[in-house]
């Protein structure tokens, strides 16, 4: 167990912003589909990038994903085509998190998938295939937008490409243009047209690349300006431009009077002690799920009305986030509540979800548990600002940010292991 504290005052320095698991996931995957291969600059250190390059790299019959989404998704697919048979398993949470639609959608395209627990879920013991039983398929889009960069990635690698049709209400839909992105700049073309992306059969164009910085990490530097008395921090790494959704996290800390300016090396965030907190901060996270909890921590904290909603993806990431963030914001008199459709006016599909207190620290210094959850950890550090605070299995942040505490400790905490 960590307790982490701060002296007050204003908050300042400089960090070099860890790379993107997300972005260097994918360049892994199309490097290992590209002949030959290409250098890849600034990989993350983020585990679960460790994770896919060890496996991409293992010859073993057994592949161990751990809890990394990303890395069990993009190899279902990546696996499908690759010789021989393996098994593809994952940590206990991994086989809780659902992948039967994208196990069906390789089956229609001719995969030799089979379950090996149970039906609809990891493990998976996956065989190799041409993938040539069709090239058009269906795939509900309304649970994890990963399924989709796997099929898409994989794409032009196909005898005929792949005509892909979403169905449903599109969740992460900025995950799915990093993925076409990441493929436009390798040399490969697609079209969206309504609800369907096509990618004819091509091959990748083999093209030095660098891993960008980090937005979702960023946004706890984002976190930690909104909650200090003032703020000015020089994150590098990170561009205006960016394929990240994300990066939308810029935008959505103005609201709190914390600004951003980009330069040279990264950007600048700053706060000023005049800066003015609004009441009310009310946001659909379905575009930018990650760094949902990270703005319900800085509601508790500022004492901010929150309304949220797009948070339907939460309950099968690492943990269900929302109870979880219910609980630990909780010991802090905080209520996380869904708001009855009939109050919200929520469509089909949709739910609210609110909270108002500000954080009470009068019990003493809490002691948050982090649930196999690297986010549940760097979401709430910022309130080590306002009293100390205990986090449990602290270093859960290895899972995309193992620098987390060193880069906190350069901006003046003091991070105390407990043991
Ligand atoms: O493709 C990606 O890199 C990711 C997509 C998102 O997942 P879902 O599409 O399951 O929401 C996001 O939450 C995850 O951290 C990374
Ligand atoms: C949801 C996440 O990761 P994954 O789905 O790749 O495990 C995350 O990093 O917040």
């Amino acid at each position: 167990m960590y307790e982490l504290s701060h002296p007050g005052g204003p908050l300042t320095g400089r960090i070099q912003l860890t790379g993107s698991k997300s972005i260097a996931n994918r360049a892994l995957i199309i490097c290992a589909l590209t002949p030959g291969g290409f250098p890849i600059h600034r990989l993350a250190e983020a585990d679960d990038t460790v994770r896919l390059q060890n496996l991409l790299a293992s010859e073993d019959e057994i592949l161990d994903a751990g809890p990394a989404g990303t890395t069990f998704r993009f190899l279902t697919g990546f696996l499908s085509r690759r010789a021989g048979y393996q098994i593809l398993t994952g940590s206990q949470r991994m086989k809780e998190r659902p992948i039967g639609i994208l196990v069906d959608a390789l089956r229609e395209l001719g995969a030799d998938i089979t379950y090996v627990e149970n039906e609809g879920y990891p493990p998976l013991k996956i065989g190799q295939s041409a993938l040539d039983a069709t090239d058009a398929i269906s795939i509900a889009a309304d649970t994890s937008s990963q399924y989709i960069s796997s099929l898409l990635m994989l794409a032009p690698t196909l005898p005929k490409g792949l005509r892909l049709t979403l169905e449903g209400r599109i969740v992460s839909i900025p995950y799915i243009n990093m993925t076409l992105s990441l493929m436009a700049y390798f040399g490969v073309e697609h079209e969206w047209d309504g609800q369907t992306i096509v990618v004819p059969a091509q091959a990748y164009q083999p093209r030095e690349f660098t891993v960008e910085a980090d937005w979702s990490a960023a946004s706890y530097y984002y976190g930690l300006a909104a909650l200090a008395p003032s703020a000015d921090l020089q994150i590098d790494g990170l561009f205006e431009e960016s394929v990240q959704g994300d990066a939308v996290v810029a935008e959505l800390y103005r609201r709190f009077g914390v600004t951003t300016t980009f330069n040279e090396t990264g950007l600048r965030i700053e706060k000023s002690a005049e800066a003015l907190i609004p009441p009310f901060f009310e946001q659909d996270f379905v575009k930018c799920p990650d760094i949902a909890q990270t703005l319900m921590a800085s509601c508790a904290g500022m004492g901010v009305q929150g309304l949220y909603s797009g948070l339907q993806t939460l309950f099968i990431k690492e943990t269900d986030r929302v109870k979880a963030m219910k609980t630990e914001l909780g010991k802090l008199g905080i209520t996380l509540y869904k708001i009855p459709a009939h109050m919200s006016g929520a469509q089909e599909g949709q739910q609210f979800f609110g909270q108002e207190e500000k954080a009470d620290f009068s019990a003493g210094t809490p002691t948050f548990a982090t649930y196999h959850d690297h986010r549940m950890a760097m979401a709430l550090a910022p309130l080590a600002l306002q009293h100390p605070i205990r986090i449990e299995d602290p270093l859960v942040v290895g899972k995309s940010y193992p620098d987390f505490y060193r880069d906190l400790e350069t901006l003046g905490f003091t991070v105390k292991d407990l043991g």
